[in-house]
């Protein structure tokens, strides 16, 4: 990844708008302060990424953004709605969906059959929900799903019971669910975990095509190479506290980040 670039000759560009705002965020946890006063941005159409060392609050920010636990202070909104005291299922309506380290398929039904399930968070009514299995075999869902599967190299597997499919290739129907069942944000925790390389770069293909798409990914990971390719924006955390935050090739060469995190072996 190239560090942010400069111009001498017109207007700088226009900087995509935010998706995903933390201000002030403050948790503890029974005298731990596990955030302290924590902002960042994530700009719709980019992936930002959340590292720092075991301990460092990773977690625990996507806990707050996803309204698992309440913050202590500050604020988080979501697609411009303030969803700070909103509990956490009506955070999904507003956009945001969480994924990984367990994907989330029934295993015993089909790709597609996962897909329909995932939109039920559109429907409107029961008559609606049923619709696409039992009524109309070419329902506006399922053509939507099949779609989203071709979009994503994933067609072949549409009738293929997850049960049976290697789990890199679980992990990336987990997320075409997750974006027709209406997610803008993705937050993913450590998505590349337990990947073998292959699936890993399909994983990487994959990300960079939704972040094209204008799918805003926020994504705490171990992996630097994983990161270097797919997130515009790094903020480092370390106690709590952000400690650095722009591009990798930038807050890599920050020496309280290769105190706290990174490691001066690294380049
Ligand atoms: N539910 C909880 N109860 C008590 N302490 C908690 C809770 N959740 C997190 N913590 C504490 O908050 C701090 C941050 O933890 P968190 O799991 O967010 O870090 P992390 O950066 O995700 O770490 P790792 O990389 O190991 O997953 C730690 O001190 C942790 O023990």
């Amino acid at each position: 990844m190239s560090s942010q670039a400069t111009s001498t000759g017109g207007a700088a560009p226009e900087a995509a708008p935010v998706a995903l705002a933390v201000t002030g965020i403050s948790k503890s946890f029974a005298g731990v302060h596990a955030i302290r006063n924590l902002s960042f941005v994530a700009r719709k159409g980019e992936a930002t990424a959340l590292i720092g060392p075991n301990g460092a609050g990773k977690t625990t920010v996507f806990n707050l953004v996803s309204g698992v636990y309440g913050v202590d202070a500050g604020a988080v909104t979501v697609n411009g709605v303030d969803v700070t005291h909103m509990p956490s299922r009506r955070r999904i309506g507003c956009g945001i969906a969480r994924s990984f380290q367990n994907v989330r398929l029934m295993d015993h039904l089909s790709v597609l059959e996962n897909l329909l399930v995932g939109q039920h968070i559109r429907a409107a009514s029961l008559t609606d929900l049923l619709t696409p299995y039992r009524l109309f075999p070419n329902h506006r869902w399922r053509q939507e799903a099949r779609q989203a599967l071709a979009d994503n190299g994933l067609e072949r597997y549409a009738n293929e019971t997850v049960s049976g499919l290697p789990y890199g290739v679980r992990k990336r129907v987990d997320l075409v669910r997750a974006t027709l069942a209406g997610a803008s944000i993705l937050l993913l925790d450590e998505p590349a975990a337990g990947l073998n390389p292959s699936e890993t770069n399909d994983l990487r293909d994959h990300l960079n095509l939704l972040v094209a798409q204008g799918l805003t990914l926020v994504i705490v990971e171990h992996d630097m190479h994983f990161i270097d390719s797919i997130c515009s924006n790094v903020v480092v955390l370390n106690f709590g506290e952000k400690i650095a935050e722009g591009p990798l090739s930038v807050v890599r060469q920050d020496p309280e980040v290769r105190r706290a995190y990174i490691g001066d072996g690294e380049n």
